[in-house]
């Protein structure tokens, strides 16, 4: 008798595609060192999008990203996105986004990868113990301002896609990238040119892949949720220029009073918001998410450490995970125009403007955010009966985002990390804003997910940034592996 035709057939596809994952393994491992110098060289580009000084820096960075996709032959383009209006009233050029396509096949899913080359500022007096530019390998921790966020996500992608390329193989989906230079700003002009391109760039993209947040432990992690971010400047003026605060002291009311007056009544020491109406609009924990942070593996003891803390505004995990996640939060980030050298000058500023931001979650709308803020500051402002002028500016308004985990994507994001990890996956949210998710949902309605590769303690944005080896190079075997499974998810599933 003759055997069975079709289990021998599918015998030799999955005999063929583990072979060729091994193959792919091999080549990312043994590319690791060029890996690490384009991450080298990466680093190596000062490119701050919030310091108007270094827009020269991150035009190079874009068009380094746009060289390194060419070089591969991709289809390339360097979106021209306006300018920005700076406070002064003047016009700068934003930095160009990044497009890119590799593969056309109508037969298979289309992926669209985001990611961003901008950083936030780093200068060496912060207290990075190394140059935060210089790429600088310790102990297998590769220390650099953008190195986890997001640099090395970026280029673990691109090095996924390349691998292929290089062992011959099919790429299992066609791949596009979105790589932008404003993300730590509020992706200004992003959202404007996801939505021209609707039709066009983004009319094949079946799912949106972003992998721009770290794991919650040394478990690897998916993400469903970030939250969002509504950042104020609160400006201050009284005199027409800084006086000697001996000389005036005692008989100028004075703008820094009354600004760090405002600024305490925006949050109580426990942590509670008191501007009216802002908590009004969260949506309430549900049971089942009580549930699911119960599930999770997270050790506070470990985290307060981490961060070097020895209390914390809640001390159960639940609590700790809700109000990382899903409540919002003001923080004062600082204050333009005061003293902050060292030294003891002694100065009344005239001017002085304090930059705050309050974390967005569901059901947050950051047009409602503005005007409660605006409203409640001048309000208060107003009872101080203080003759200095008060201007409230909301600067960045993004919304927060959640994914639907049933999605297939999730499904595959598991397989994928049990494929390169042989463990299961965290599911998780994100404390911090990728600005421009929602709006990719909302204008593409597309599926997204959230593919973290940088480690729980990465440093992002602070001193010491830095991203391991083993996230990067196992990151890479796990873009490779993921963009298998995706191959794999129904056609005609959105
Ligand atoms: C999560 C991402 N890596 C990140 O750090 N995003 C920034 C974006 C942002 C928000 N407001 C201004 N920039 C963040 O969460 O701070």
């Amino acid at each position: 008798m003759n055997p069975p035709v079709l289990p021998s057939i599918l015998l030799v596809i999955s005999t063929v595609h583990a072979f060729q994952y091994t193959e792919l393994v091999q080549y990312v491992d043994s590319h690791q060192e060029e890996y690490v110098e384009a991450l080298r060289d990466w680093v190596a580009i000062e490119s701050d999008s919030s310091n108007v000084l270094k827009r020269p820096d991150l035009h190079r960075m874009m068009d380094m990203a746009a060289q390194k996709l060419r070089l591969m032959g991709g289809t390339v383009e360097l979106v021209d996105i306006g300018e920005q209006e700076l406070p002064d009233g003047q016009m700068l050029a934003l930095p160009k986004v990044v497009t890119a396509q590799f593969g056309n096949d109508s037969n298979k899913h289309t992926v669209c990868v985001y990611g961003h080359v901008d950083v936030q500022p780093a200068k060496k007096e912060d207290g990075w113990a190394t140059d935060p530019y210089n790429l600088t390998d310790i102990n297998g921790n590769l220390y650099g301002r953008g190195a986890s966020d997001n640099k090395a996500p970026v280029l673990a992608w691109i090095h996924a896609v390349e691998a292929y390329q290089a062992l011959n193989m099919e790429l299992p989906v066609n791949v596009k990238f979105v790589i932008e230079g404003m993300e730590e700003t509020g992706s200004n002009g992003l959202d404007a040119m996801i939505l021209a391109q609707r039709d066009t760039f983004f009319s094949d993209v079946d799912y949106i892949i972003i992998s721009d947040c770290g794991w919650l432990s040394t478990r690897p992690a998916l993400t469903y949720g970030t939250r969002g971010n509504c950042y104020f400047f609160a400006e201050v003026e009284g005199p027409k220029q800084d006086l000697h605060s001996g000389v005036y002291g005692g008989t100028v009311i004075e703008p820094m009073t009354d600004l760090i007056g405002i600024l305490d009544t925006l949050i109580s020491p426990s942590g509670k918001i008191l501007i009216p109406g802002i908590r009004d609009a969260v949506a309430p924990l549900s049971d089942e998410e009580w549930r699911m942070y119960q599930d999770i593996q997270f050790d506070i003891d470990h985290y307060k450490n981490k961060i070097g803390v020895n209390q914390l505004m809640y001390s159960n995990k639940v609590d700790v995970l809700a109000h990382m996640w899903r409540y919002p939060t003001v923080t004062i980030h600082g204050i333009e125009g005061a003293f902050s050298d060292p030294g003891t000058k002694t100065v009344i500023p005239a001017k002085v403007t304090a930059k705050f931001s309050i974390r967005q979650v569901p059901n947050m709308d950051p047009a409602m955010v503005k005007k409660q803020v605006t409203d409640y500051l001048h309000s208060v402002f107003a009872k101080r009966k203080s003759p200095n002028a008060l201007k409230v500016t909301m600067v960045i308004g993004a919304k927060p985002w959640l994914a639907d985990t049933q999605h297939p994507l999730y499904e595959a994001g598991k397989a994928a990390v049990k494929r390169v990890f042989d463990t299961d996956s965290d599911l998780i949210r994100e404390g911090g804003t990728i600005p421009i998710a929602r709006t990719f949902q909302d204008v593409t309605g597309k599926s997204i997910i959230m593919m973290p590769i940088g480690g729980f303690d990465d440093g992002l944005h602070s001193q010491n940034e830095k991203m391991s080896r083993y996230n990067y190079i196992e990151g890479t075997k796990l873009f490779i592996a993921y963009l298998n499974e995706v191959s794999q998810i129904r056609k005609t599933t959105v």
